[in-house]
């Protein structure tokens, strides 16, 4: 379990140095075996981290979502994506079928009792991440690894709601980020953080478990946005006031990005596959936090936002599908 020492020793250091220390693969303390899995939140990153985890890791995952409907759409969506693995034959019929075996989807949280390893991937919405966190601290093991896929809001928050005294980090000393990347399946990069409160151990453990699902890891500091959405949130966000001024039209802005940074899709379409409203909720984040205008959302992503065109899973957003 990680220890209060661990906690303290890396808080003493400057961030760099931090840094630098919890980039190195050395061993420090015992890092937690992972037999059981739970994700909470079956949208397109829990499913995604789920399957992941069933078939790289070959843990069992209890897959929890407050919404029956979610449940049942993304273990299709799993079936559909094991499905075309076995007809591309990336998978064998029997590796699909155990892969499969190894997911149960259930809608209530107390099934995560004998977790070793939570990953949390709900809406990126401060208070509901706040609550789950509070009530994981209450029903996992106290040896769990807490982990959240939040794409911008602080660590250090999240783990401080696990306990009603700030001083008690027996709990938040196991709180950390695994950031994966979407869609997970395919993405090679998780970028995991810490916050003030999380062991050097529980950092260990994080990124022991994502290259067990034969991840690529990064480490980066508790800070708004992280590396990740902090370098592309304004990129998404700068697009969309391109598209909102007349500066360009969609398919010129998609183009000249695609074709001429060699992603595979320009920035309107990669936030319509993120999601419209996270990229305005990272956005906000970004703004609040830093009090920088340079990170104020656009005029159009909020009208979107509010007409409910969020992108790909609603049907509508910069394109139609
Ligand atoms: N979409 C991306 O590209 C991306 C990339 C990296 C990180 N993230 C982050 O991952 C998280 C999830 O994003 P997503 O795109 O998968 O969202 P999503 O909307 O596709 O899925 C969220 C799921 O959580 C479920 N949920 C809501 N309240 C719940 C509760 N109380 N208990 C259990 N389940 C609940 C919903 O029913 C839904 O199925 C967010 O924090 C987001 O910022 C998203």
């Amino acid at each position: 379990m990680a220890s209060i020492m661990s906690t303290r020793h890396a808080l003493r250091l400057p961030s760099s140095m931090r840094m630098r220390l919890f980039s190195s693969s050395s061993s420090r303390g015992a890092v937690v075996e992972v037999k059981r899995l739970g994700v909470v939140g079956a949208g397109q990153m829990g499913l995604g981290i789920a399957l992941v985890a069933a078939q790289k890791a070959n843990v069992k995952v209890t897959l929890v979502d407050s919404s029956q409907k979610s449940l049942d759409k993304g273990m299709a969506f799993a079936d559909k994506l094991l499905a075309k693995d076995v007809a591309k034959a990336r998978l064998t019929q029997e590796q699909a079928d155990h892969a499969r075996a190894l997911l149960t989807p259930t809608t209530s949280l107390d099934e995560l009792s004998s977790a070793d390893f939570v990953i949390e991937a709900v809406p990126e919405i401060p208070d509901l991440k706040f609550s789950i966190f509070s009530r994981l601290a209450q029903i996992c093991p106290p040896h769990a690894i807490l982990a959240t896929n939040t794409s911008s809001i602080s660590i250090t928050r999240i783990a401080a709601s696990t306990t009603q005294d700030p001083t008690d980090t027996s709990a938040s000393s196991r709180v950390v980020s695994t950031h994966f990347m979407n869609p997970v399946p395919i993405q090679k990069g998780v970028e995991i953080i810490s916050g003030l409160q999380t062991s050097a151990a529980t950092l260990e453990a994080a990124v022991a478990f994502c290259r067990r699902m034969g991840k690529i890891t990064s480490v980066s500091a508790d800070s708004p946005g992280f590396l990740a959405n902090r370098i592309l949130m304004p990129y998404i966000n700068e697009a969309v006031i391109c598209l909102d001024t007349g500066v360009g039209d969609r398919d010129s802005i998609d183009a000249i990005m695609k074709n001429g940074t060699n992603v595979p899709m320009g920035p309107l379409q990669l936030a319509d596959f993120i999601g419209l409203d996270t990229c305005l909720a990272i956005m906000k984040v970004l703004h609040t936090e830093t009090g920088d205008s340079k990170y104020r959302p656009s005029v159009l992503l909020k009208n979107m936002v509010d007409a409910g065109w969020l992108g790909k899973k609603s049907g509508k957003g910069f394109y139609d599908y």
